[in-house]
């Protein structure tokens, strides 16, 4: 097997470790500050700096988060240090104009063909993403923009191949503390075909060591090497063209805590943000597109909004089953500089706590969403519906429910919420991609937030970040697996099991190929319209015309466009008691774009499992109670399923244990008889003591696992019968 990226290394010497990409509290210990900020935005936090002065203070003073400690401190105590200082890559971006610039057509920039090239490997460099996208747009022909082009121009047909979920995998680096506890790089990554091995070492119950190998396969695997740019064009970079044709697409980084999902996510709402303007600029031009952009936490099932001193939300239904964000400020924005200085002032009002693993490790879910309307006849002056929607989230640590050193009441249940709602997205992700009638969107806060990302012609990347030290192993197994469930559903692969741990398991690639999602060459949006409106869009687009005639969300804080007043817009904020007025007329008046044609579907009917090729029936209106019996049957099967695949679990562990201490007991009896100066009886012991304790951590652990998805099967009885 070709080893890609880290090899594994069975001797006891320093693991070779690669460290390409920049992170200041990555390896170098001396600094471990930043976290969804970090290292690439560096630029970023020199040049927020006044507006985090300005406006950062009352941030982390919420009382209801006692424990919340807002990375602003820290870049506040920092300020003497960058006072002044700014990169080269920051000055690039003030010498260029983008206004002054002319306007390319797409014509010519199909025909300059040569600058075309793939991003992997040769992407602009990581260390100022924002700096170079910067300059790539300005030049008009960068690889990001002419491989978004690109897409453009292939043919339509492709477009509906891509696929509704893509799981992929990335590995970071060996950190320096797993370096120095002389922790090996249990993960080895097989390119061409996506496949990756986790190498477990095992005891046996001679207490011999052998090591255990897990073969996954995953849409995408990436390895320590894999820049952040190539993350982007690999994930988010393909759906971008989608979210002009009404699709919403939903970008997420799960892994256990300190693994890298902030590193990941980080860069991507950024990276995007400068495709979705380009494309507006030379594909779009003059049709009326604006991207507007709102960013706000999900902690301890509350919603705080993260561009408006963590003011609290509350999430409303209304009566078509909309759910509105009340108070949540959007801005529209227009151009990449201040998206950057929203997305700092964002990060650095996020719930953070320190973790054995990391030191600013998440203790929320942050959603950034950018929203791209449109005005009802294309110009400006009229106001904007949506069209389509990118979210980025960055969840909080996988393992926190099994967090059992670190257990006092907060941290419990935030480790609950937490385990609900990444639950209840892996069902949503489920009930997703096998088209299901009914999305078990309840089935927390963050699904429900997500709700009309759930629906229609709605796109899903998952990224799962994995920490390659043998010390997390066993939270990389669960995350791996989190992935593999979230894929095997889809298309076609209804198995649910994880494969079988063996080192000749490699099971064949349930992914669909990485097409490029395309559009119609040169597409105009009246084209993607008329498409739509055959039936490709499963909102029905009659609907959505009608409700054309409503008048837009006034919530919307209108931003001047340019960079010099994009400043000041981002440090205003509106008066909360008006905001919060608006914002409930926003709600009572439904101008939000409504899907509420896939809410009212009925259940359809349950179909057989294997019966793959029938589509649900979202034209009717009638609801057959039955059916919703049967559904709602099917989920609590699925959940039992879970539940018993648990149970079974901690019984074979306990049942290894009591193995493990029957075969150590007769052990000792005859070593004890046979003892002997030099027989080294005490080592033997201990190394027993050790193997007990490892078996007794882990049933710990699995018991509140157990604990956790038991109290979820309560909720969805409760759930299920106050719906029925
Ligand atoms: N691919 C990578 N290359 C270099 N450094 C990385 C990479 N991934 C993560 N890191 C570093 O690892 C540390 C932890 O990463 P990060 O904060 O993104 O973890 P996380 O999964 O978001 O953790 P938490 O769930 O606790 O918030 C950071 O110092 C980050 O710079």
């Amino acid at each position: 097997m070709s080893l890609g990226g880290g090899q594994m290394q069975r001797s006891r010497g320093p693991t070779v470790h690669h460290h390409r990409q920049h992170s200041d509290n990555f390896i170098d210990s001396s600094s471990t500050d930043g976290a969804w900020l970090q290292g690439a935005q560096e630029v970023g936090t020199r040049l927020n700096r006044n507006l985090q002065r300005g406006v950062g203070r009352e941030m982390y003073l919420d009382p209801s988060s006692p424990k919340i400690r807002s990375s602003s401190l820290r870049m506040m105590s920092g300020d003497d240090v960058f006072a002044g200082q700014f990169t080269s890559g920051l000055l690039d971006i003030h010498s260029f104009d983008t206004g002054l610039l002319s306007e390319m057509s797409v014509t010519s920039l199909y025909e300059k063909t040569a600058f075309q090239r793939h991003m992997r490997g040769k992407s602009y460099d990581d260390f100022e993403p924002y700096s170079s996208a910067e300059k790539i747009e300005n030049k008009s022909r960068g690889p990001s923009e002419n491989s978004l082009l690109k897409n453009l121009s292939s043919d339509k047909e492709k477009a509906n191949n891509v696929a509704k979920i893509k799981v992929v995998v990335r590995k970071r680096p060996l950190n320096k503390k797993e370096t120095m506890k002389k922790e090996e790089d249990i993960i080895t990554i097989e390119h061409p075909s996506n496949s990756l091995t986790v190498h477990e070492t095992k005891f046996k119950v001679d207490l011999t060591e052998y090591v255990e190998k897990h073969d996954f396969v995953f849409d995408a695997v990436l390895d320590e090497k894999v820049s952040n740019d190539e993350v982007y064009s690999e994930t988010v970079q393909p759906i971008v063209p989608l979210i002009f044709q009404r699709t919403k697409a939903t970008c997420f980084a799960y892994g256990q805590t300190g693994s890298g999902k902030t590193y990941t996510m980080q860069p991507l709402p950024l990276k995007a943000s400068q495709d979705i303007l380009s494309l507006m600029r030379y594909h779009y031009r003059n049709q009326g597109f604006q991207l507007y952009f709102s960013f706000f936490e999900i902690y301890g099932g509350k919603l705080y909004d993260l561009l408006s001193d963590r003011r609290k939300l509350c999430m409303r239904e209304d009566g078509k089953q909309q759910v509105c964000i009340v108070g949540l400020q959007e801005y529209k924005v227009s151009d990449v500089e201040a998206i950057r200085e929203l997305i700092e002032k964002g990060s650095s009002t996020r719930s953070t706590g320190t973790t054995g693993a990391n030191e600013e490790s998440s203790r929320s879910h942050a959603i950034l969403q950018l929203v791209i309307k449109r005005s009802v006849d294309g110009s400006e002056s009229k106001p904007a519906r949506p069209v389509g929607k990118l979210s980025f989230i960055d969840l909080a640590g996988s393992e926190r429910g099994a967090d059992t050193t670190d257990n006092d009441k907060q941290t419990r249940m935030e480790g609950a919420e937490i385990n609900k709602s990444l639950l209840a997205l892996k069902e949503c992700i489920r009930a997703l991609d096998s088209d299901q009638g009914h999305i078990p969107f309840r089935g927390s806060k963050l699904t429900e937030v997500l709700r009309d990302s759930f629906v229609g012609d709605s796109r899903t990347v998952m990224i799962s970040c994995i920490s390659p030290g043998s010390g997390s192993c066993e939270h990389t197994l669960n995350t791996l697996r989190y992935a593999d469930r979230v894929k095997s559903l889809s298309k076609g692969n209804t198995s649910k099991k994880e494969p079988a741990p063996s080192s000749s398991n490699l099971r064949e690639s349930t992914t669909l190929p990485l097409a490029s999602p395309v559009l119609q060459n040169q597409a105009s949006f009246e084209d993607s319209l008329t498409d739509a409106y055959n039936g490709k869009n499963r909102f029905g687009w009659q609907k959505q015309r009608e409700r054309e005639a409503t008048p837009p969300p006034s919530k919307v804080e209108r931003v001047p466009s340019g960079r010099e007043e994009s400043k000041v817009v981002a440090s205003v904020y509106t008066d909360y008691r008006e905001s919060q007025l608006v914002s409930q007329e926003v709600g009572a008046d439904e101008n939000y774009d409504h899907y509420e044609e896939k809410y009212e579907t009925p259940v359809r009917l349950a179909q057989p499992k294997d019966d793959k090729t029938r589509k649900p029936d979202t034209r009717g209106k009638g609801r057959n109670p039955q059916d919703t019996e049967i559904k709602h049957l099917n989920y609590d099967d699925e959940l039992d399923a879970l539940l018993k695949e648990e149970e079974d679990l901690v019984a074979a562990h306990r049942k290894q244990v009591e193995d493990t201490m029957e075969i150590v007991r007769e052990e000792m009896n005859l070593l004890v008889v046979a003892d002997k100066p030099g027989t080294k009886l005490n080592d033997y012991i201990s190394r027993l003591n050790a193997v007990l304790e490892q078996k007794a951590a882990s049933i710990t652990q699995l018991q509140t696992r157990l604990a956790g998805f038991q109290k979820r099967l309560n909720d969805h009885n409760v759930l299920v019968s106050s719906t029925q």
